[in-house]
């Protein structure tokens, strides 16, 4: 290892290999057809045996390496002592030299919010390429830094194809791993949820005069979805997404040169001792984020607050 990269350069080079490691683990637990799933209470809001089992692995993984993180996750599993915590460190990430802006950032001032199961009530119906895992790096309250791993990309491709891929940015240096096909002008498909619908949510879509609206699930596979132009907006005018769902996809978002927000345009904040959900909704966009912003209409403006 090159001792000479930035910490949120190595960090990231850890997340890169620990998240590939965690996204054989998921695959495991799927082929084993033993999901272990639990409800949490709410709106399908569910827990496998992948998302405890991850969570642990991510935890201790970059905790054994980088000791004063603060790594925040959505299962707030204990620390599993006996997860394997030597993944390494990769090497297209570290070959990159860092923004000046974050050369010097200490271990301690980065702040980590890992889902390590992002949809995951699509994994347990099978519709596997919306499941994501999430590490997302946040500094002074913002998310700067991501990786996002999509265990089953191309598992409809045949048995040639690679299973998996991951996608990693940080900001002021890009994002790497994903293509994009630009999508005709004047179109206008929007992204929302799948089993988390509700009125606002619909009301906030048809106020937007969308070319098509797509339901699907996981903030990360969503935040893709539009990177890479398959869908136009991110939209989900609704309390219910957390900032573990959104840290990492936000961050890869601004790498390059997205936006997420809430449905008022504000930044999401990100520091250590924030409340997890986010009140005021979620907007993502690769371009003319405000043209959506002003089409929010008042009811969820005013139901939605910050
Ligand atoms: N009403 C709600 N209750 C609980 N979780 C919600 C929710 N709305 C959204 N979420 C969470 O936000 C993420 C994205 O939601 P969706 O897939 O519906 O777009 C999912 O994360 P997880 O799958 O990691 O739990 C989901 O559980
Ligand atoms: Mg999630």
């Amino acid at each position: 290892i090159n001792m000479s990269s930035s910490v949120i350069l190595r960090v990231l080079a850890a997340s890169v290999r620990i998240a590939d490691k965690s996204a054989s683990l998921v695959r495991e637990i799927m082929s084993s057809g033993e999901l272990g799933i639990v409800d949490k209470g709410g709106q399908k809001n569910l827990q496998t045996k992948a998302d405890t089992s991850v969570e642990k692995l991510i935890r201790a993984s970059l905790l054994s390496l980088f000791p004063k993180l603060n790594v925040i996750g959505e299962e707030d599993e204990a620390l599993d002592a006996t997860a394997d915590a030597k993944a390494g460190f990769d090497d297209d990430v570290l070959n990159k030299s860092s923004p000046p802006e974050y050369s010097k950032l200490t271990e301690d001032q980065i702040v980590v919010w890992v889902d390590p199961l992002d949809g995951t009530a699509e994994f347990t119906e099978g519709l596997l390429d919306h499941v994501t895992i999430l590490i997302g790096f946040a500094v002074n309250g913002e998310a700067i830094g991501g990786v996002i791993n999509q265990p089953f990309y191309n598992y409809q491709a045949g048995s040639q194809a690679k299973l998996g891929r991951t996608i990693w940015g940080l900001v002021g240096l890009g994002a790497f791993g994903w293509n994009r096909s630009e999508p005709p002008t004047g179109r206008r498909i929007l992204i929302t949820t799948r089993s988390h619908s509700n009125e606002l949510v619909n009301l906030c879509l048809s106020s937007m005069s969308p070319t098509a609206v797509e339901r699907q699930g996981g903030a990360g596979n969503k935040a893709l979805r539009v990177i890479e132009g398959e869908a136009d907006a991110y939209v989900f005018a609704s309390p219910g997404c957390k900032k573990w769902d959104t840290c990492a996809p936000e961050a890869i978002l601004r790498a390059v040169g997205g936006q997420l927000t809430d449905v008022h345009g504000s930044k999401i904040r990100y520091d250590k001792d924030i409340k997890f959900p986010n009140t005021g909704g979620v907007i993502a966009t690769y371009r003319d984020h405000q043209t959506i912003i002003n089409l929010v209409p008042q009811k969820v403006r005013d139901e939605l607050k910050s």
